[in-house]
């Protein structure tokens, strides 16, 4: 089993970098950080107060006028440099998330991967992000030019550290604001790290980046000089940035939680759907993913076929371990809160009446203790009206629900608050086509699951958000329009 040693990709620094250099706490201080793979402290970094984060905001909004001036090319020049940086150091910051996340270093190292053509797409588009004409007479020249919105605050949610990071920083960046980054509170280290690696490809101010937690977050959601703020975490963390935000009208992207649906028709390739049942719990990041199919619909004529199936694969393919491990397939909850949800949310179910297929305990091998993990945990004869079928776990477990009719179908999918993504299995193209139209999510998978095909939107419907990113729709959402009107 080969277990990699984290201790020499560790950051250096653990304090706030803003103004292109690194800060020691003013009003904040410095909190123990976890490794969820052992639950033993790593280190104590930064936890940025008020005025700390005051000093970034002030620090951003100093760049603002110099980094908006520099060359459109240029800036995607410097992207393409730091996407490269990222993807030079792809196997540290992997390791690195691995070790303070919980997630398995196997599947971290794609996260940097996306990151760095992600921030290669944003670069790339620059030159497409354009303004308009409109000729009614030769009395005038009007045309519209989109300019950056100034300083852009970026929140961001643990299960992907890096990837967020990284990703998020782009878009603004590309169009010309400068960028606060704030790390979340449980797994900062790779953030930090990141930081260390690019933060002197900038001129100082335009990049900075925060650790600390909902303090640091409010100052950002409230302070003038910031002009818009976006959130990648839960619902109620998107309506407390909302109302915060509201005071000084603040523009705002939410990319928050589901309670994502797979519907399984009587006519779908079965080996196809289990493939897609498994893979869409995102079992090797412990559940913790927005987009999980964590509510399984299946046709009362498969549903007894399918469950034995999908738990014996599930079991097959996914044993929780020690997440620097490159053999573990699946790795910890991000914290011990997190564990103690998931545990908590097993018991709410069984008491409601769902049966417990798998799972539904804390793993007891020797290299999962102390650790904040759970077995993959599947739960059977799940009614819409459950707690378990409503509120987003945001961990392992998947709830397996009987349908027949399908009207009754719809009314249930589409009765959580939720709408972020959904999956439809079937082999004829009319139910397809009816059944995309009728779930209310903002990403709906055709006969797979989990797949973010790249540059396409992301975003969801009703409660999952506000706005898409990942895509172009995220780039010119990081500027405004200026009508200009020239009398010839
Ligand atoms: N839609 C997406 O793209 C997407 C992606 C990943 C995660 N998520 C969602 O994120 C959630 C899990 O992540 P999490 O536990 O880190 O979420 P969270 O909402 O607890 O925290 C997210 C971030 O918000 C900050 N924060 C918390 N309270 C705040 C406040 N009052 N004001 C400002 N900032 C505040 C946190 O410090 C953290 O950085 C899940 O709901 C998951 O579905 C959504």
């Amino acid at each position: 089993m080969p277990v990699l040693d984290p201790s020499s990709v560790l950051p250096g620094r653990l304090d706030l970098f803003y103004g292109g250099t690194w800060h020691p706490v003013q009003d904040g201080d410095y909190r123990p950080v976890f490794s969820p793979g052992n639950g033993r402290p790593i280190a104590n970094v930064a936890f940025a107060g008020r005025q700390d984060t005051i000093a970034a905001i002030e620090a951003a909004h100093a760049a603002f006028p110099k980094w908006r001036a520099v060359p459109a090319l240029e800036r995607g020049r410097i992207l393409r440099k730091v996407a490269q940086k990222v993807r030079d150091n792809a196997s540290d910051l992997a390791l690195l998330d691995a070790f303070n996340s919980g997630n398995p270093v196997s599947i971290m190292k794609q996260d940097a991967h996306s990151a760095a053509d992600h921030i290669d797409f944003f670069a790339g588009l620059i030159p497409a992000v354009q303004g308009e004409t409109t000729h009614l007479d030769d009395s005038a020249l009007n045309y519209t030019v989109r300019e950056p919105l100034g300083v852009v605050a970026r929140i961001i949610a643990s299960n992907h550290p890096l990837m967020f990071a990284a990703i998020r920083l782009a878009a603004p960046l590309a169009m010309g604001n400068t960028v606060i980054l704030k790390t979340p509170e449980q797994a900062p280290l790779s953030a930090l790290r990141l930081a260390e690696i690019i933060g002197d490809e900038f001129p100082p101010g335009v990049v900075n980046i925060l650790s600390g937690g909902v303090e640091c977050g409010q100052v950002l959601s409230t302070h003038s000089l910031i002009s818009k703020v976006t959130l990648t975490g839960s619902v109620p963390t998107g309506k407390a940035i909302q109302k915060a935000a509201a005071d000084s009208l603040k523009l705002t992207t939410f990319e928050l939680g589901g309670k994502n649906a797979l519907i399984a028709f009587p006519d779908a390739d079965l080996d196809a759907l289990v493939d897609g049942i498994v893979g869409g719990m995102n079992w090797g990041w412990c559940g913790q993913s927005c987009g999980s199919t964590s509510r399984v619909f299946l046709h009362e004529s498969i549903h007894d076929k399918i469950l034995p199936i999908v738990a014996e694969r599930v079991a097959k393919l996914f044993r929780p371990g020690n997440p620097v491990d490159t053999d573990t397939t699946m790795g910890a909850l991000v914290s011990k809160a997190g564990q103690q949800r998931v545990l908590g949310y097993v018991d709410i179910a069984l008491k409601e009446g769902a049966r417990l297929v798998m799972g539904g305990k804390i793993p007891n091998t020797p290299d999962t203790e102390g650790g904040f993990f759970v077995e993959p945990t599947i739960v059977a004869d799940v009614k819409q009206s459950m707690r378990i079928a409503n509120e987003e776990v945001f961990g392992p477990i998947m709830s397996v629900l009987s349908w027949s009719d399908e009207e009754t179908l719809i009314k249930d999918v589409n009765a959580v608050d939720y709408g972020l993504t959904g999956s439809v299995f079937t082999s004829d193209i009319k139910t397809m086509q009816r059944t995309v139209r009728n779930i209310q999510a903002g990403t709906v998978w055709v006969n797979t699951t989990s797949k973010h095909y790249f540059g396409m939107p992301y975003g969801g419907y009703k409660q999952s958000g506000i706005g898409r990113e990942d895509c172009f729709e995220e780039m010119r959402e990081m500027t405004q329009t200026k009508a200009v009107h020239v009398k010839l």
